[in-house]
């Protein structure tokens, strides 16, 4: 089973405008509204691919409900704790660019945090365990490397998209596969990473870590795969971006649909790949014909050093 971690869970509210000025009344032109944060994500995706997981984490009050069954409706499992306050909502602002208002969230108490770790603990050498997205300042901030200790002891393989200072002390539990953006691996080594040759010096580098599978997405301008040693290229098709809020958890779970049906892991890069994009050119997450029609679109190239 794959399971999901989202700890802060989100109503994301997709406001178009044309303009966002600071200090002014602004009207929207249009307003939806879907459950977000990055596990969630996730799950939705891995559904549309006919990929069974179940969603972990903590959801309250009115938007907690809200969550829960827009995901029951879509056929997610969830198994959620309920907490006292209320989930939050992220606001992303679209005009010619995206701007987003991430919430604080709910407090998470001490006997939540633990149950979590309980289910943890219950699972087995065939799971696969995803942790992505922030961690609520009401729970401990080491609580990614608590979770990360519990599963490695089980032998659940890691999957982590989180910044640098939640994923540095998981690395010495050898994750499975890690997806930064260039932007978050630039920040991991300190540095700005422009250039496709960036990419892969520094890929390299968090590779050899004791990361099985890296892939550093770089939205337009494509994306890397590295395993052992061997990287690959993914070039992201042309079209309409609409919001490309939830591309890299779509990359995520077409990665890990693919891995889970046993394909090759070029074409497992691939499906990241065609779903990262069909989220981009979507409202909201890209449903499974959106995902297969892109395949055709996207070339893996493996780059060989000369
Ligand atoms: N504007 C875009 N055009 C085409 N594909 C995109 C675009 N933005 C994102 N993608 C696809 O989604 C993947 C993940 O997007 P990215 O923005 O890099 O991740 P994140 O959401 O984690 O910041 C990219 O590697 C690419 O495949
Ligand atoms: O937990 P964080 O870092 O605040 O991020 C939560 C947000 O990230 C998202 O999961 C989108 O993530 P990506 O655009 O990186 O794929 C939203 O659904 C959610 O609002």
């Amino acid at each position: 089973m794959i399971y999901t971690v989202t700890l802060n869970p989100s109503v994301d509210y997709l406001m178009e405008m044309d303009q966002l000025l600071e200090g002014s009344l602004n009207r929207s032109r249009t307003e939806n509204y879907f459950p977000g944060g990055k596990g969630i994500n996730v799950s939705r995706i891995l559904r549309r691919l006919d990929t069974e997981s179940t969603a972990l984490g903590f959801t309250g009050g009115f938007t907690g409900e809200f969550i829960k069954e827009f995901l029951r409706k879509e056929g997610v499992k969830t198994k959620f704790a309920n907490v006292n306050g209320t989930s939050r909502i992220n606001v992303k602002v679209l005009t010619d660019t995206e701007t987003e208002l991430n919430a604080n969230g709910p407090v998470i108490e001490r006997e939540d945090t633990e149950g979590l770790l309980s289910m943890i603990n219950e699972m087995t050498s065939s799971d696969i365990l995803v942790f992505a997205g922030s961690v609520p300042s009401s729970m401990p901030n080491d609580f990614y490397r608590q979770m990360s200790q519990i599963a490695s002891e089980k032998g659940v393989k890691l999957v982590i998209d989180a910044e640098k200072k939640l994923l540095q002390p998981v690395l010495e539990y050898h994750p499975f596969l890690l997806k930064p953006n260039h932007h978050e691996l630039g920040d991991f080594y300190g540095v700005k990473i422009e250039s496709v040759e960036d990419a892969v010096h520094y890929g390299k580098k968090l590779l050899s870590e004791g990361v099985s599978y890296l892939i550093v997405s770089m939205a337009e301008k494509g994306a890397l795969l590295f395993h052992e040693d061997r990287v690959f290229y993914a070039n992201s098709p042309k079209g309409t971006l609409i919001s490309s809020v939830g591309a890299g958890d779509s990359m995520v779970a077409g990665f890990l649909s693919a891995v889970s049906k046993n394909l090759p892991i070029e074409e497992a890069f691939r499906w990241g790949a065609a779903a990262g994009t069909a989220t981009a050119f979507s409202m909201g997450l890209a449903d499974e014909q959106d995902i297969k029609s892109l395949l055709d679109q996207i070339e893996i190239k493996e780059l060989i050093e000369e």
